[in-house]
C-alpha cells in the first residue's frame, strides 16, 4: 500500500492550500507498470514506454532543398557573374555517380541526391537558363546554400523521442521517417468514474421535481477522454451506503483510478466519505480555493493485491467538479499513466473584469483570453461566476488563479492566467 507520506488530513477547521494538495499527490504517486506495442498509426496520444532511436541518418543522403542547378560552390567568384554548363540532370530517387567538370553544373530537383563533388543549389528563379547554359548574378548565393545535410534533422543512435512522451501528430511523422512501424507505449490508464446523489437523473429520464440532469459525469468523461485514458463508467448511483459501497468495490477491483464526484462534504447525504475512510488512507481535505473547497484523495485497498487504487473524490458542484479535476487531476493521471508532466501552459494577463477576493485561498475564475489592442494578452470573465454555473465554464479558454495570498483585484492589474490546451 503507498505511503501518503506526512498527513495532509484536515480534521478540523484549518484548510490545505492548493499548492501543498499537488505536492502532496504529486509525492504520493508513481507510474504504472505496463506496456503494449502498437502499430504507430494506433499510438496517437499515446505515452512512449521507450527512448525511440533512431537507427538511421535523416536524411540519409546530402539532398537538395530546392529545384534548380546542383554545382560545386568554389565556383562562385566575389563580385562576378557565374556561368555554369548543365551537364546532367538528377531527380528525387535517382542515385548520382556522375563526376561534374569544372565550370559545369546538374539539373536537380528538390530531395534530389546531391552528385558527388557537389555542395551548392541554385534555385531556378535565381538564375538565368540560356544555350544550355545558367547565369548567376554576383551576390545571389553563397556556397552551401540550398542543400540539406545528411543527419540534419537526426543522426544514427540519437534519441530521437524521448519515453514519456504523449505522441503527437509530429512524432508520429519523426518515428516514421526513421522507418519505425511499432512502438512500446505504457497500457492504458484505467479510470473508474461514477457521479453520487439521489437528485440526479441521467439523460433519457424524465427530470422528476427536485431533480437535476447529472452533468459532472459528462465533463468528467470528457477530461478523461482527452487524457486516452480507458473510462470505466459506473454511471450513477444513489446516496445509499449499500449502492455506494458496491459501486465503490466494483471500481477498485477494476480500475487504477478511482474518480467520483459529490458527496464529499459535510451534508446527512454524503456518505462516500466514510466509505472511503474505511477501504483505505484517504484524506479529506479542506482546500483553501474557491471553488472547489471539499475534496479527496488517497490509495484505497484492493483485495488481495499489493498495489492500491488511487481515490480522486471530487466536490459535486459541477464547477467544482471540473475545476479540482483541472487542479489535481490532471497532471496526476498523466504521471500516473507514464508521461512526463505537461501542466497548463501559464502566462499573465490584464484583466480588465475587477474581481472582488480575500487573500487565504486560492481563487480559479474562468476567463476568457485574448490579444488586446496593444497586441498584449487581456482576459475577461465569463460573467457569474457561481460552483454550479457551468455557463462559465463552458465559454471560457483559461482558468484565471488568483494566488492564496493575493487580494482584490482592479481592471487592468495584471493576474496569472492557466490556458486550456488542447488537453482540456
Ligand atoms: N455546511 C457546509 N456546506 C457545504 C460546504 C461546507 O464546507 N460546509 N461546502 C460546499 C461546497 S464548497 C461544495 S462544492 C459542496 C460539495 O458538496 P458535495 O461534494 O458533498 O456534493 P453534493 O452535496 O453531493 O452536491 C453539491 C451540489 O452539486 C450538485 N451535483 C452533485 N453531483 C452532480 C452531478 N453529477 N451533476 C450535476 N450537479 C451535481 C448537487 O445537486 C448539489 O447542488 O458542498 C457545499 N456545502
Ligand atoms: O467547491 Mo464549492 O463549489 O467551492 O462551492
Ligand atoms: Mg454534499
Amino acid at each position: 500500500m503507498p505511503e501518503l507520506g506526512p498527513s495532509p488530513l484536515m480534521t478540523g477547521g484549518d484548510s490545505l492550500d492548493v499548492a501543498a494538495a499537488r505536492a502532496a499527490i504529486a509525492a504520493a504517486i508513481r507510474p504504472i507498470d505496463g506496456r503494449e506495442t502498437l502499430p504507430l498509426r494506433q499510438a496517437l496520444g499515446r505515452v512512449l514506454a521507450e527512448d525511440v532511436i533512431s537507427p538511421i541518418d535523416v536524411p540519409a543522403h546530402d539532398n537538395s532543398a530546392m529545384d534548380g542547378y546542383a554545382f560545386a560552390g568554389s565556383a562562385l567568384v566575389d563580385g562576378a557573374e557565374t556561368v555554369l554548363r548543365v551537364a546532367a540532370t538528377v531527380h528525387a530517387g535517382d542515385v548520382p555517380t556522375m563526376t561534374t567538370a569544372p565550370g559545369d553544373c546538374v539539373r536537380i530537383m528538390t530531395g534530389a541526391v546531391m552528385p558527388p563533388g557537389l555542395d551548392t543549389v541554385v534555385p531556378q528563379e535565381l538564375c538565368r537558363l540560356e544555350d544550355g547554359r545558367i547565369r548567376i548574378a554576383p551576390g545571389t548565393l553563397r556556397a552551401g546554400d540550398n542543400r540539406r545535410l545528411r543527419g540534419e534533422d537526426l543522426s544514427r543512435g540519437r534519441p530521437a523521442v524521448a519515453a514519456g512522451r504523449r505522441l503527437r501528430p509530429a512524432d508520429l511523422g519523426l518515428i516514421a521517417s526513421l522507418g519505425i512501424a511499432e512502438v512500446a507505449v505504457v497500457r492504458r490508464l484505467r479510470v473508474a468514474l461514477f457521479s453520487t446523489g439521489n437528485e440526479l437523473r441521467t439523460l433519457g429520464q424524465p427530470l422528476d421535481a427536485g431533480c437535476i440532469y447529472d452533468s459532472n459525469r459528462f465533463s468528467l468523461m470528457g477530461a478523461l477522454e482527452r487524457l486516452d485514458v480507458e473510462v470505466i463508467d459506473l454511471g450513477l448511483v444513489r446516496d445509499d451506503p449499500e449502492a455506494l459501497a458496491a459501486t465503490l468495490d466494483e471500481a477498485i477491483a477494476r480500475a487504477d483510478v478511482v474518480l467520483t464526484s459529490g458527496g464529499v462534504s459535510v451534508g446527512d447525504a454524503d456518505f462516500t466519505k466514510d466509505l472511503l475512510a474505511r477501504r483505505g488512507e484517504i484524506a479529506f481535505w479542506k482546500v483553501a480555493m474557491r471553488p472547489g473547497r471539499p475534496f479527496a484523495f488517497g490509495p484505497l485497498r484492493r483485495a488481495e493485491q499489493a498495489d492500491a487504487a488511487w481515490l480522486f473524490a471530487l466536490p459535486g458542484n459541477p464547477v467544482a467538479a471540473l475545476v479540482t479535476f483541472y487542479a489535481f487531476v490532471r497532471d496526476a493521471l498523466l504521471t500516473l499513466g507514464g508521461a512526463t508532466p505537461q501542466p497548463l501552459p501559464v502566462l499573465r494577463a490584464r484583466c480588465t473584469t475587477p474581481v472582488r477576493k480575500r487573500p487565504g485561498r486560492t481563487e480559479f475564475q474562468r476567463g476568457i483570453v485574448s490579444p488586446g489592442a496593444d497586441g498584449r494578452w487581456e482576459v475577461r470573465l465569463t460573467g457569474t461566476q457561481g460552483a454550479g454555473v457551468l455557463r462559465s465554464m463552458s465559454e471560457a479558454n483559461a482558468l484565471v488563479v488568483l494566488g492564496h495570498a493575493q487580494g482584490s483585484v482592479a481592471a487592468g492589474d495584471e493576474v496569472e492566467v492557466w490556458l486550456f490546451d488542447g488537453l482540456v
